[in-house]
């Protein structure tokens, strides 16, 4: 297929350093640090890594969706519903938080357990939904692959191939692995935001003339209709292209709690102390793995 109408090109570039987060784990946060506060709908990016007995213990979430992709180990979940789970090598976890989850999230195996943590926004009208999970297996995430290209779709569409994920807030996720000397063209909707973030490996993205982007850089992409990008290093390389449809309202952030208005945010405080409006089973909930 011929180039784009307008490819998008890079237009911000950043190189996520570790940070301390939740009980002595460690993530290296790209979207959600100072520099880069939002980036609509996208309110965080986390590359976590974390080795028992350091975790996210019981924490509280409201406004916003959750998306866990594991890369390397497992992470056992349990929320005040009841729901747990163990979310393996390249399982992925979309939790719709909605009106509100108290879970943790600590490892589930010995040695380092790595993976990616996106958070979404929620239009105004969702914010306060019933929470909901979609889990998929690693062996259940739509692959494909082409000329040396390998996708794994987290959420949307590549290569002919769709997830089966819902999104609320229409969202692409795609899990990129390029062969030495691969080409790829992937089209992303005009109207979104769209980033990559390099996992392994480096490339060339959005101009064959830009310069090597190496793994734990984040990539701003500017205004088009797709995104061209091309391995030409001898080693694999490695990342994802996310996008979506910005939601344009204001936003009001009080750590876990996502909402557009300081009154809505201050209702969530008082909701969460007095166990109110969907944080009801907050009050007796513990979970086991608290350290
Ligand atoms: N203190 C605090 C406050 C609010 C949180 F949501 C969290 C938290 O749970 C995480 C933040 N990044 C993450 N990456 C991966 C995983 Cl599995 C969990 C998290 C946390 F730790
Ligand atoms: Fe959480």
């Amino acid at each position: 297929s011929g180039a784009f109408e307008e490819p998008r090109m890079v237009v911000r570039k950043f190189l996520a350093r570790p940070q301390l987060e939740g009980v002595g784990a460690v993530v290296r946060r790209s979207i959600g640090r100072f520099e880069l506060r939002y980036f609509d709908p996208f309110l965080v990016l986390d590359e976590f890594s974390v080795t028992a007995p350091a975790g996210f213990p019981d924490h509280p979430h409201r406004g916003f969706e959750t998306v866990t992709y594991m890369l390397q180990g497992a992470v056992t979940h349990e929320d005040f519903e009841g729901h747990k789970g163990t979310i393996g090598p390249g399982d992925l976890q979309w939790m719709t938080a909605g009106r509100g989850i108290l879970h943790s999230e600590m490892p589930a195996a010995q040695g380092t357990q790595k993976g990616l943590q996106l958070w979404i926004n929620l239009s105004s009208k969702q914010k306060m939904i019933e929470p909901r999970y979609q889990e998929i297996s690693s062996k259940d995430i739509a692959e494909a692959t082409e000329d040396g290209i390998k996708v794994r779709v987290i959420a949307g569409e590549a290569l002919g191939t769709k997830s089966p994920v819902y999104t609320r807030t229409p969202t692409m996720y795609l899990d990129f692995t390029l062969k030495p000397g691969a080409h790829l063209r992937q089209p992303i909707p005009m109207s979104w935001n769209a980033f990559v973030y390099v996992l392994e490996g480096e490339g060339v993205f959005g101009s064959s003339k830009s310069s090597p982007v190496t793994a734990h850089n984040l990539l701003l992409l500017g205004s088009g209709d797709g995104l061209e990008a091309w391995n030409k290093s001898s080693k694999l390389l490695r990342f994802i292209l996310v996008g979506g449809q910005p939601l344009g309202e204001p936003l009001v952030q009080f750590g876990p709690f996502v909402m557009n208005t300081q009154e809505e945010i201050d209702q969530t405080i008082d909701d969460f102390e007095n166990f109110t409006n969907g944080f009801e089973k907050a009050r007796h909930w513990r979970s086991e793995a608290a350290i």
